[in-house]
C-alpha cells in the first residue's frame, strides 16, 4: 500500500489525541481521551506516565483503524507534546521512578528563588533564553533525584534517563532503543544552550543534573527511530517531534520572520518568528527555537498568558453566568460595549510580560447597569488586551510588529473575540480551517522528514483559511478602551 498518510500524536496537558492526516494535510481521523490530573499537594501537579503511554497507544491504534488506511499506509509518526513536563526512568527496565511532574507544578519555587538570590538568572537567561521559574524541567529533575531514594547515586552511575513526554514516548515506541528529543523540547529544560545548540555543561552543573541522563537532540524533521515490532501492524518511522506551541507555529505555516500565531485554549501562547536571530527580551518574553530543519535554527519570541479560556470556564463553572463557552459570542454582541467593566483575569497570578505570581483576579468598573453580558464581554476583551500587551512587548524587543496574527485553539472559534483582536491589534486576524494546528505541525515535520512534502513552500500552500477578521474600530475608541485596561491592570499588579 502507498504510504501517503501521517499519524500525529498530540500529548497535551489534559488530553491525549491521535490524528491521521492525508497527503494534503487534511485530518481524516481523530481519537481522543482525557486523563487524570493528580494534585498531591497545593501547587503540585502530576501525571501518570504509564497511563499516558496506554492512552497514546490506544488512541494511535484507534485513529489508524478509523482512517481506513491501516498501519501500512502510514508513512511516518509525528509527536507533539505538553512541554517541560518531566519524567525520569530506569534505563534497564524503562520504568519511571516517579510520576511525571507537570509544567504547572510549583514545588520547586524555593529552589528557583535561591537561584535568583544567588544572581544566576542573567547567566541562565543568556544561555537558555528562559527566566528562572519552576515552569521549566531542570529543577523538577533535581527534585526527583533528591526525593526518590537512591536516585541521585543511580543517575551518577548512568542508570537513569530523563526526558520530556516526547522523549519518554519515543523510548517506549522504540522499546528502549532510542533516547532522544528535538531542539524545541530540549530548549525548555533550562539545560540547553540555544545559541550553541548543545547541552550546557555549566547549566547541568549549576542545576545538579548529570549529563548521562540527557537525551540526544535532533532537528524537528528527523527520523528518530522506528516503532518496535508488534506495536502496530507495520513498523512506522517516528520522523517528527516538536513541543506543542512550536508545533502550532509550524502548523500555522508561520515560516517568515515577523509571522506570529496565538493559541487560545486554557491559557494563551503567542509565538513570533524572529528568523535566524535569537532576540534576548528586555520585557520578560522567552527566547526559544521555533524549529530546526537541516541543522538551521529558526527562533521565536514567546509570551505566555496563563488564563484565557479558563476565564470563560470560570464564568460557566465558577459563577454560572453561562451554560456553554460559545454563548459568550452572542452575549458580547448583544451589548454595544462592556459598560466600563474590565476583568483582569489574574486567577493564578499574571504571566508575560508581568510575571506577577501574587496578583489576583479583579473586576473593575461595576455599576448598577452592569449585566451578565457585560461581564462576558469583559472576559473576552481581557484576552484581547493581554494579547496586545504581548505584541507591544515583542515590538519593543525588536521582534517587529506582525502584519497578521494567525489564531487557533478552542477559543479561536469565537468570532467576536477574533474581531476584537483584529480591532485592538490593528492587524488582520486569520483563522485556519482546521484548529488542530498543533497536531498538523507535528505531521508537517514528520512528512518533511520522509519526503511526503518537499519543503516549506509546499506546506505554506497547504495551509488554508477559514476566516479573516479585518480591523474596524475608530482610533479614539480603541485608545479609550486600552487606557481603561491599563488602569485596571495597574491597580491589579501587586507592586501597586
Ligand atoms: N466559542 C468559545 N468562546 C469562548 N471560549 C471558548 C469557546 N470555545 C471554547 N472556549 C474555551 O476554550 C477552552 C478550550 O480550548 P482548548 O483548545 O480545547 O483548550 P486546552 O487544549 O487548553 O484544553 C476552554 O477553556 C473554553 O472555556
Ligand atoms: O498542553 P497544552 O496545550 O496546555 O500546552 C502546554 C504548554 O506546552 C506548556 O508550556
Amino acid at each position: 500500500m502507498a504510504k501517503t498518510h501521517i499519524l500525529a500524536i498530540d500529548q497535551g496537558t489534559t488530553s491525549t489525541r491521535s490524528l491521521v492526516f492525508d497527503a494534503r494535510a487534511r485530518r481524516i481521523a481523530t481519537a481522543q481521551t482525557e486523563f487524570e490530573q493528580i494534585y498531591p499537594a497545593p501547587g503540585w501537579v502530576e501525571h501518570d506516565p504509564e497511563g499516558i503511554w496506554r492512552d497514546v497507544l490506544s488512541t494511535a491504534r484507534e485513529a489508524i483503524a478509523k482512517s481506513g488506511v491501516g498501519a501500512d499506509g502510514i508513512a511516518a509518526i509525528g509527536i507533539t507534546n505538553q512541554r517541560e513536563t518531566t519524567i525520569v526512568w530506569d534505563r534497564a527496565t524503562g520504568e519511571p521512578l516517579y510520576n511525571a511532574i507537570v509544567w504547572q507544578d510549583r514545588r520547586t519555587a524555593e529552589h528557583c528563588q535561591a537561584l535568583k538570590a544567588d544572581g544566576a538568572e542573567s547567566d541562565i537567561r543568556a544561555r537558555t533564553g528562559l527566566l528562572v521559574d519552576p515552569y521549566f524541567s531542570a529543577t523538577k529533575i533535581g527534585w526527583i533525584l533528591d526525593h526518590v531514594d537512591g536516585a541521585r547515586a543511580r543517575a551518577e552511575r548512568g542508570e537513569l534517563a530523563f526526558g520530556t513526554i516526547d522523549s519518554f514516548l519515543l523510548w517506549r515506541l522504540t522499546e528502549g532503543r532510542v533516547h532522544a528529543t528535538d531542539v524545541t523540547n530540549a530548549s525548555r529544560t533550562m539545560l540547553w544552550n540555544i545559541h550553541d545548540n548543545r547541552w550546557d555543561a555549566e547549566m547541568c552543573a549549576l542545576l545538579g543534573v548529570p549529563d548521562s541522563m540527557l537525551p540526544d537532540v535532533h532537528d524537528n524533521a528527523h527520523i528518530f527511530g522506528t516503532t518496535a515490532p508488534g506495536l502496530f501492524d507495520a513498523e512506522i518511522p517516528i520522523a517528527g517531534i516538536a513541543g506543542d506551541q512550536q508545533a502550532a507555529l509550524f502548523g500555522q505555516a508561520c515560516f517568515a520572520r515577523g509571522s506570529a500565531k496565538s493559541t487560545y485554549g486554557t491559557g494563551c501562547f503567542l509565538l513570533l518568528n524572529t528568523g535566524e536571530e535569537a532576540i534576548t527580551s528586555d520585557h520578560r518574553m522567552l527566547t526559544t527555537p521555533a524549529y530546526r530543519i537541516g541543522g538551521k535554527t529558526t527562533y521565536a519570541l514567546e509570551g505566555s498568558i496563563f488564563v484565557a479560556g479558563a476565564a470563560i470556564k470560570w464564568l460557566r463553572d465558577g459563577i454560572g453566568v453561562i451554560t456553554h463557552a460559545r454563548e459568550t459570542n452572542d452575549m458580547a454582541t448583544q451589548v454595544p460595549d462592556s459598560h466600563g467593566v474590565y476583568m483582569v483575569p489574574a486567577f493564578v497570578g499574571l504571566g508575560a510580560p508581568h510575571w506577577d505570581p501574587d496578583a489576583r483576579g479583579a473586576i473593575f468598573g461595576l455599576t448598577l447597569g452592569a449585566t451578565q453580558a457585560h461581564l462576558a464581554r469583559a472576559a473576552l476583551e481581557a484576552v484581547g488586551y493581554q494579547t496586545l500587551d504581548l505584541i507591544e512587548a515583542m515590538v519593543m524587543d525588536g521582534g517587529g510588529r506582525p502584519a497578521i496574527l494567525r489564531v487557533d485553539g478552542g477559543m479561536a472559534a469565537n468570532d467576536w473575540l477574533c474581531q476584537f483582536l483584529a480591532d485592538l491589534l490593528q492587524a488582520p486576524v486569520e483563522r485556519p480551517d482546521d484548529l488542530e494546528t498543533t497536531a498538523r505541525g507535528a505531521a508537517f515535520h514528520a512528512g518533511l522528514a520522509v519526503g511526503l512534502w518537499s519543503g516549506l513552500d509546499e506546506l505554506e500552500a497547504i495551509w488554508s483559511r477559514d476566516a479573516c477578521f479585518e480591523p474596524d474600530m475608530p482610533d479614539d475608541k480603541r485608545s479609550r478602551l486600552i487606557a481603561g485596561w491599563q488602569d485596571a491592570l495597574g491597580r491589579t499588579l501587586r507592586k501597586n
